[in-house]
């Protein structure tokens, strides 16, 4: 999806794998059959190909406590020039930072700060809260415009984009679009190719070296269940002769999310009327300005809990904030299957049609770890059929406690300033036909917003996790070989120690650089 304001729009296609989670039983009484929809991108680049754009790394201290925890190499210090080598950044005073550079693939420039933004950054500053000029140098926490993986015409610079379209001629890469790995082809331990269908043909491909799988944290675990590498017990239940007993498919993290909290305003913000207008298709096409270059959370905000442990020096928080009113898009209502909501949950939230291209913005607040692991196992044995997930979302009810405190920062501080009243932001206060008990803007109100409407940030990672030898809780070394198998490597985002304090793309292209090296034999960059 080439522009980046409608990074939306091929949810539910061909180019999505569609999962979505097993029913939960803590949240998402808002959500059809209470399933969370878990988009992800069945295109080449991946979710880097359809995702919103963010480009952020995370907290240092997120890479410290990786090394901490016994991955040799994997320190900020480490991993910090191979972000740098992946990027090339366009907005001229960060590209002159220590923390970037202009040299690499992938293309990454600032956003527009459009009005409503802009209102929302200068109620921050007269709420005395902290703000950062890049959240991904010296200081992560605070507001900050974000930094966006879109190129200097205004277009999506994803994987496929910065890596493999310009490798494409080289006489030692294949691509197979359209095939289905089913499986990793193994003897005596040993990896030695993969088999896949294509078009109903079944093949399969010997490697000469190694295998390395990057199918992401849902496909990459799918594919070694499916292989006989994970729990014992579970593949034995399955009937899959096991291989390699490994915690597969455990510890899986994600980033859960409140709803949108929304305010109409009278500052120009986005509309998708306003951005389908021909004014702006034509600043698009011929300047790769305008509306349509914008994702559309172009402001983000990192703070701590205050129920976060001590020893976390990295956010807790995130706010994703958009410069529009969540739910009004004139008819097509595109969101509304997106995330599954039940129509009496849209109907009393989102269906006004008077809302329909009104200005707004609209805050997600974003629990960045949450107290509760999840997990992917097979459904069966048969590759196509999707795999269970589960990602437990708020069975620790201090998950939602946090969040409710990022919510809190919204309604009693943000919205109480001058540059609010002068944006003419007024807070929406349609009240969730499942919170009706409670009275609106309570605590134990935006508890039950937060559980009834909860989704993902659609950040999953971990299940492959990467640990040291003595460390039995993880599938991958700190080369990233999966233990007891040769010729095995995973790189994606399914070996994150944990999550990291902010999106995934740019820490899983980091993941990705160092793994070529690693495969190379080469040190460092
Ligand atoms: C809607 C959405 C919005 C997001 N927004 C942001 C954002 O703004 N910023 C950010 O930093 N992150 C964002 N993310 C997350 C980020 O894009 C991902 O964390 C990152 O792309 C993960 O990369 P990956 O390589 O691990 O996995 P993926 O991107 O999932 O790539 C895995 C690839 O493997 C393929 N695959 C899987 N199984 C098989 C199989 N059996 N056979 C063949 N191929 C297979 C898939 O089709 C895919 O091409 C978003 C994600 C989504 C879905």
């Amino acid at each position: 999806m080439p522009v980046p304001s409608e990074a939306a729009q091929p949810q539910r296609t061909i180019i999505d794998w569609e999962y979505r989670t097993v029913p939960q039983k803590h949240c998402c009484s808002g959500l059809k059959d209470k399933a969370s929809r878990w988009t992800r991108g069945k295109v080449l680049g991946g979710c880097s190909s359809h995702n919103y754009n963010q480009y952020c790394r995370g907290n240092k201290n997120d890479y410290n406590m990786w090394a901490d925890m016994g991955n040799t190499g994997w320190s900020y210090d480490d991993v910090l020039p191979y972000f740098k080598k992946s990027i090339s950044h366009l907005d001229p005073a960060l590209a002159k930072s220590n923390y970037h550079s202009t040299t690499g693939p992938l293309q990454v420039s600032p956003v527009d700060r459009i009005e409503s933004l802009q209102y929302v950054y200068d109620a921050a500053i007269e709420a005395g809260l902290q703000t950062t000029e890049d959240l991904n140098g010296e200081n992560q926490f605070g507001f900050a415009f974000s930094q966006a993986t879109v190129d200097g015409n205004g277009v999506r610079s994803s994987s496929a984009d910065a890596f493999l379209y310009p490798a494409l001629g080289r006489k030692n890469l294949h691509v197979a679009t359209r095939a289905h790995v089913t499986k990793v082809l193994l003897e005596d331990k040993k990896a030695v190719g993969v088999s896949y269908v294509r078009d109903l043909v079944k093949g399969e491909v010997k490697a000469r070296k190694e295998v390395i799988l990057s199918g992401g944290a849902i496909g990459s675990p799918h594919i070694l269940l499916l292989s006989g590498i994970g729990p014992k017990k579970h593949l034995e239940e399955l009937g899959v002769p096991v291989v390699a007993d490994l915690p597969v498919g455990e510890n899986m993290q994600d980033h859960p999310t409140s709803d949108a909290v929304r305010f109409y305003t009278k500052a120009h913000a986005y509309t998708d009327t306003e951005a389908q207008s021909l004014k702006e298709y034509f600043k698009y096409k011929f300047f790769g300005t305008g509306l349509k270059r914008n994702p559309i959370n172009n402001l983000q905000y990192f703070m701590k809990s205050p129920h976060q442990p001590e020893h976390h020096d990295f956010p807790y928080i995130q706010f994703s904030i958009l410069c529009t009113l969540w739910g009004s898009d004139p008819g097509t209502d595109y969101y509304k299957d997106n995330i599954g909501y039940t129509d009496e949950v849209w109907d009393a939230l989102y269906s006004d049609n008077d809302n329909d291209d009104k200005y707004g913005a609209s805050l997600l607040v974003t629990l960045l770890h949450p107290a509760t692991n999840g997990t992917v196992r097979l459904q069966t044995t048969d590759p196509f059929d999707h795999p269970l997930i589960q990602p437990n979302f708020f069975e620790d009810p201090i998950d939602v406690k946090h969040i409710v405190a990022g919510i809190r920062v919204i309604v009693d501080q943000l919205a109480k300033t001058k540059a609010f009243e002068k944006g003419g932001f007024e807070l929406v206060k349609s009240h969730h036909p499942h919170c009706k008990e409670h009275s609106f803007n309570s605590d134990d109100y935006w508890s039950c917003f937060i559980r009834a409407n909860a989704w993902t940030l659609f950040h999953p990672t971990s299940t492959c996790r990467m640990g040291p030898d003595n460390d039995k809780n993880s599938v991958v070394d700190p080369e990233l070989r999966v233990k007891g198998i040769k010729n095995l490597r995973v790189a994606d985002a399914s070996i994150m120690p944990f999550v990291v304090s902010g999106n995934t793309n740019a820490p899983t292209i980091m993941i990705a650089e160092k793994a070529a090296d690693m495969i190379l034999g080469r040190k460092t960059v």
